[in-house]
């Protein structure tokens, strides 16, 4: 009888965020998930949250993205007669920058899968209050049985890349809340282009114009990171991989913080990048491809690299003997066309009013 109740008020509470986040979502065209969390929808104690793969699913506009399923149950599930509470689909990239690799499930929703039988998909339990829509993907790892283990915790443990048994702590002071205090909605600026294509003075003239408009920027500039935090890396392909990884998650971390912060670097490569994008709600990054010709950024050449380059002294040079793939779909892109460029200033006036518009500049 207690079970029915229990069972019965988490299937109106989980069918009254759900509501609640479609309707959200529908608003801010927002993810499912990104709106529970936001709304710090919490899933009640004693459910099941499983999470696989519906489809792999490519198209122009996702190029890399897979439809998932996350399905609610009222309780732990046995197989064969789970019912979820909500069913929601929802694109996600196939990799997870700081997963790797996501495991693709092969389960089917009434087939769910129960603790004895976790790694058919990404299933666990979720206990303690705490848990949100974020954890799910943070603990999809291939170590399924960690968090599913013998059934439900005080706390859910989880794992990230090397790190076992870690716990997720939330606080009530979130980025809404930082947001509000400074008047803007953190969200990350990402300049991607040749080196000589000028985004380390887009950078410079963007963060000069917010400044100037009262808003918190902070530039991650490739150059300057590597003199530090990512000094250990060189320029292979694993370590620029790595380099905009990292980039991208302090990225994250700055818009989280609800400051509008402006990445630029290379970032030669369209999975790195859009593994950065999969980082942050929709919406908050902003890709802005610097088109500019080889020929023109060679003949800028300010560091005398590309010289460097063609008289063999620099190997795997971006755009010369190293490869730059073009973004498909950037926010925004700012071509030199015939012999005309626009100034930074102008330039960086674009990309303002693009934040205006969305209202990036007002929290
Ligand atoms: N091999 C090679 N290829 C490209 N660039 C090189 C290389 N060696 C050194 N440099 C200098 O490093 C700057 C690029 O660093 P990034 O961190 O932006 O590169 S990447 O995103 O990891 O590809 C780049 O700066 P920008 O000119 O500002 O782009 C160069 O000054
Ligand atoms: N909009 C622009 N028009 C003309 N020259 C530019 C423009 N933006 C940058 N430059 C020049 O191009 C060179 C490379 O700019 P930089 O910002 O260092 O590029 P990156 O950071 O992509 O290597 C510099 O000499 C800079 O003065």
């Amino acid at each position: 009888m207690e079970n029915t109740n229990l069972n019965r008020k988490n299937e109106e509470h989980m069918v009254s965020i759900a509501n609640k986040s479609r309707n959200s979502c529908k608003a801010h065209s927002q993810s499912l998930s990104y709106c529970l969390r936001k709304s710090k929808s919490r899933i009640p104690g004693g459910c099941t949250v499983i999470v696989y793969e519906t489809t792999s699913a490519t198209s122009s506009d996702r190029p890399f993205s897979t439809l998932f399923s996350i399905s609610v149950f009222s309780e732990m599930v046995t197989l064969q007669s789970a019912r979820p509470l909500v069913r929601m689909y929802e694109y996600r990239p196939l990799i997870s920058p700081s997963l790797g690799r996501l495991k693709p499930a092969n389960v089917a929703v009434n087939n769910a899968i129960g603790p004895e039988r976790s790694c058919g998909g990404w299933g666990f339990c979720c206990d303690a209050v705490t848990t949100s829509f974020l954890q799910p993907f943070k603990a999809a790892t291939s170590n399924c049985s960690a968090i599913h283990g013998k059934g439900c915790h005080d706390y859910e443990t989880s794992s990230g890349g090397k790190s076992t048994n870690i716990v997720w702590h939330d606080c009530p002071i979130g980025k809404p809340q930082r947001e509000k205090l400074i008047q803007q909605k953190g969200c990350v600026i990402w300049i991607t282009g040749l080196s000589g294509s000028g985004k380390s003075t887009l950078a410079c003239a963007l963060s000069q114009g917010l400044h100037s408009r009262r808003k918190l920027t902070y530039i991650l500039d490739g150059d300057n990171i590597r003199h530090g935090l990512n000094s250990d890396l060189s320029f292979e392909s694993e370590d620029r991989a790595e380099n905009i990884r990292r980039i991208g998650e302090v990225a994250s971390l700055f818009a989280d913080a609800g400051i509008i912060c402006i990445a630029s670097l290379i970032s030669p490569f369209r999975k790195d990048r859009d593994a950065c994008r999969a980082l942050l709600a929709e919406g908050d990054f902003i890709e802005v491809f610097l088109d500019v010709p080889l020929n023109i950024c060679e003949a800028r050449d300010p560091k005398g690299l590309y010289k460097l380059c063609r008289a063999g002294k620099i190997q795997g040079f971006t755009g010369i003997d190293d490869p730059y793939e073009e973004p498909l779909n950037s926010e925004i892109v700012l071509q030199y066309k015939e012999g005309m460029c626009s100034s930074a200033i102008d330039m960086a006036e674009r990309v303002i009013s693009y934040l205006e518009e969305r209202g990036y500049l007002q929290a």
